[in-house]
C-alpha cells in the first residue's frame, strides 16, 4: 500500500459534483467535475435524481483517482461538502428513493409554509432552529414527500424510510447502507433541529407530522463517520472523516476560525457567513442563525445571509436572454460601459432570501431608457450580486455591532474582477480572493484531515491559506451610498409588484 499522503473531498453542489484531491500543503493535485440534470416539473419547482447524483459522485471519485494515478490506498480520509437543505427520502430496504431530491431552491412547499405561518409558529421555529419558515429548508420538503407520494407516510410510520440531506444520502451509499448520519451543520438547516439543545425537536416534528424514525444521527463535523466500501475507492476502504454543508465548509476552508470573520461564496446564489463563535445570535432582521461546525463536541455558530440568485442571474443572461455566450463574457460586456446607466436588475426569480424573505417576489428591471444597451444590462446584473451581498452584510454589522474590515470571497463568480471591485466599492471593505478557489472542497478536506491526524490542528491548517488578489475600495462613499440607495428603492418596488 502506498503512503497515505492525500485527502479526497467530495463537493456535491447544486449543479455539479466534484472530487478534489489535496496534499498536505492544501494544494490541489487533481479535480474532476460532472454536471447532472436539473428537473423542473413546474414553475418554481427544482428537483434532481438522487441516483444520478450518486453516480456522478462515483464517477468523479474514479476520475480523480485515475487522473492522479492514485488508488484509494493513498487517500488518508474522505471529506464531504454538500449542497444543503436538498432533501432525499429513500426506502432503507431497497435503497431506492421514493421521490426525486427536492432541491433547496424549490418553492413547491410554499403552501405548507403559508399554513405554518398562519398558525403563528414563526417565532417558535426561529427560536429553536435559528431559521425562518421558508420553502428553502428541508422540513417542509420532507412533509411534502410524505403527504404527496403514495404510500410514503405509511412506510415512514412503519420505520421503512430514511431521510437525508445530500451528505447523509452519500454517506449511506458510500458505506453501503451501514451509516445513517449527518453533521451538526447540515442538521441545522432542516428546520427540525434545536440548535441550542443539539437535538431533533419533537414539537417541531409534530407540527410537520414527521416521524422521528426517519431522521439521521447527528455527529461532529470532524470525526470518522464510517468507512467507504472498497468498490467506491479502487478496492480500498477509506475513512470518511469530515462532513459539512458546503457554505460552512467554505467558511472553514477560508480559515474563518475566529469570531467576526466573514466569507461570501458567489455561486448559483451568494452565501455570506460570519463566524460568531459560541454565541448564537438571534436576528431580528432576517439573518439566519446556524451551526458552523461541531468539533470535539464544541459548537461554533454562524450568522448567515442567503441570496438565492447570484451567478444564476448570469446564467439567465446566457441561457434565457442569450445576450452572452458564456458566463465569463459578462465581464467583457460590463467593461464596455462605465456604469449601468441607471439600470437596476432585481433578480428575484425564486423570491428574495435574506433579509427580505419574500417567497412571492419576482424579478424586475428598473430604469430602462431608449439608450439602454445590453452592456448596461450585463453591468446591472453583476451589480445586483454585489448589492444583494451588501443587503446582508449591512444587517450583519448592525446586528452584531461588529465592523467587517475584510471579506473573504470564493465561488465561480469571483474570477470576475469587475464584480469584485464593485463589491469592494459598494461595501467600502477590503476583499481577499484566495489562491485555492475550491474553498468548499478544501474546508471538507481540512475537517476530514483533522479527524485522522493528517493535519495536527487549525493553526497548521491556517498556515496553508494563501491570497491570490486583494481588492480595496476606490469609489467615494457618497457615490456608493447614492447607488445603493437607488438599489433599495428598486427592491422595494419589485416587492410591491404582486400580480
Ligand atoms: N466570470 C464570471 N462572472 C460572473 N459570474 C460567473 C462567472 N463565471 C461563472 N459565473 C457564475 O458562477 C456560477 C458557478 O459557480 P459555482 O461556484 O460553480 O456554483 P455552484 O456551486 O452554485 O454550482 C454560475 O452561476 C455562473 O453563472
Ligand atoms: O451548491 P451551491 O454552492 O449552490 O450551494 C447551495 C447551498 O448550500 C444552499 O443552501
Amino acid at each position: 500500500m502506498g503512503k497515505k499522503q492525500y485527502i479526497l473531498s467530495i463537493d456535491q453542489g447544486t449543479t455539479s459534483s466534484r472530487a478534489v484531491i489535496f496534499n498536505k500543503t492544501g494544494r490541489i493535485i487533481t479535480i474532476a467535475q460532472k454536471e447532472f440534470s436539473q428537473i423542473l416539473p413546474k414553475p418554481g419547482w427544482v428537483e434532481q435524481d438522487p441516483l444520478e447524483i450518486w453516480s456522478s459522485v462515483q464517477s468523479v471519485i474514479a476520475e480523480a483517482l485515475a487522473n492522479s494515478g492514485l488508488t484509494g490506498g493513498s487517500i488518508q480520509a474522505v471529506g464531504i461538502a454538500n449542497q444543503r437543505e436538498t432533501t432525499v427520502i429513500w426506502d432503507k430496504n431497497t435503497g431506492k428513493p421514493v421521490y426525486n431530491a427536492i432541491v433547496w431552491q424549490s418553492r413547491q412547499t410554499a403552501d405548507i409554509c403559508r399554513q405554518l405561518k398562519s398558525k403563528e409558529l414563526e417565532n417558535i421555529f426561529r427560536e429553536k432552529t435559528g431559521l425562518v419558515i421558508d420553502p428553502y429548508f428541508s422540513g417542509t420538503k420532507i412533509k411534502w414527500i410524505l403527504d404527496n407520494v403514495e404510500g410514503a407516510r405509511q412506510k415512514a410510520e412503519k420505520g421503512d424510510l430514511l431521510f437525508g440531506t445530500i451528505d447523509t444520502w452519500l454517506l449511506w451509499k458510500l458505506t453501503k447502507g451501514k451509516v445513517h448520519a449527518t453533521d451538526y451543520s447540515n442538521a441545522s438547516r432542516t428546520l427540525l433541529y434545536n440548535i441550542h439543545q443539539l437535538q431533533w425537536d419533537n414539537k417541531l416534528l409534530n407540527y410537520l407530522n414527521i416521524p422521528s424514525s426517519i431522521l439521521p444521527e447527528v455527529k461532529n463535523s470532524s470525526k470518522i463517520f464510517g468507512h467507504t466500501v472498497p468498490e467506491t475507492f479502487s478496492g480500498y476502504s477509506v475513512p470518511i472523516g469530515g462532513i459539512a454543508g458546503d457554505q460552512q465548509a467554505a467558511l472553514f476552508g477560508q480559515i474563518c476560525f475566529e469570531k467576526g470573520m466573514v466569507k461570501n461564496t458567489y455561486g448559483t446564489g451568494c452565501f455570506i457567513l460570519m463566524n460568531t463563535g459560541d454565541k448564537a445570535y438571534h436576528s431580528e432582521n432576517g439573518l439566519l442563525t446556524t451551526i458552523a461546525w461541531g468539533i470535539n463536541n464544541k459548537i461554533d455558530y454562524a450568522l448567515e445571509g442567503s441570496v438565492f440568485v447570484a451567478g444564476a442571474a448570469v446564467q439567465w443572461l446566457r441561457d434565457g436572454l442569450k445576450i452572452i455566450e458564456d458566463a465569463g463574457e459578462i465581464e467583457t460586456e460590463a467593461a464596455k460601459v462605465k456604469d449601468s446607466g441607471g439600470v437596476y436588475v432585481v433578480p428575484a426569480f425564486v423570491g428574495l432570501g435574506t433579509p427580505y424573505w419574500d417567497a412571492e417576489a419576482r424579478g424586475s428591471i428598473f430604469g430602462l431608457t431608449r439608450g439602454t444597451k445590453k452592456e448596461h444590462l450585463a453591468r446591472a446584473t453583476l451589480e445586483s450580486i454585489a448589492y444583494q451581498s451588501k443587503d446582508v452584510i449591512s444587517v450583519m454589522q448592525k446586528e452584531t455591532g461588529m465592523e467587517i474590515p475584510l471579506l473573504k470571497v470564493d465561488g465561480g463568480a469571483v474570477s470576475n474582477n469587475i464584480l469584485m471591485q464593485f463589491q469592494s466599492d459598494i461595501l467600502d471593505t477590503k476583499i481577499q480572493r484566495p489562491l485555492c478557489m475550491e474553498t468548499t472542497a478544501l474546508g471538507a478536506a481540512f475537517l476530514a484531515g483533522l479527524a485522522v491526524g493528517f493535519w495536527k490542528d487549525t493553526k497548521e491548517i491556517a498556515e496553508t491559506w494563501k491570497v491570490d488578489k486583494e481588492f480595496t475600495p476606490k469609489m467615494d462613499t457618497k457615490t456608493a451610498d447614492n447607488l445603493y440607495g437607488k438599489w433599495l428603492k428598486a427592491v422595494r418596488a419589485a416587492m410591491s409588484y404582486k400580480p
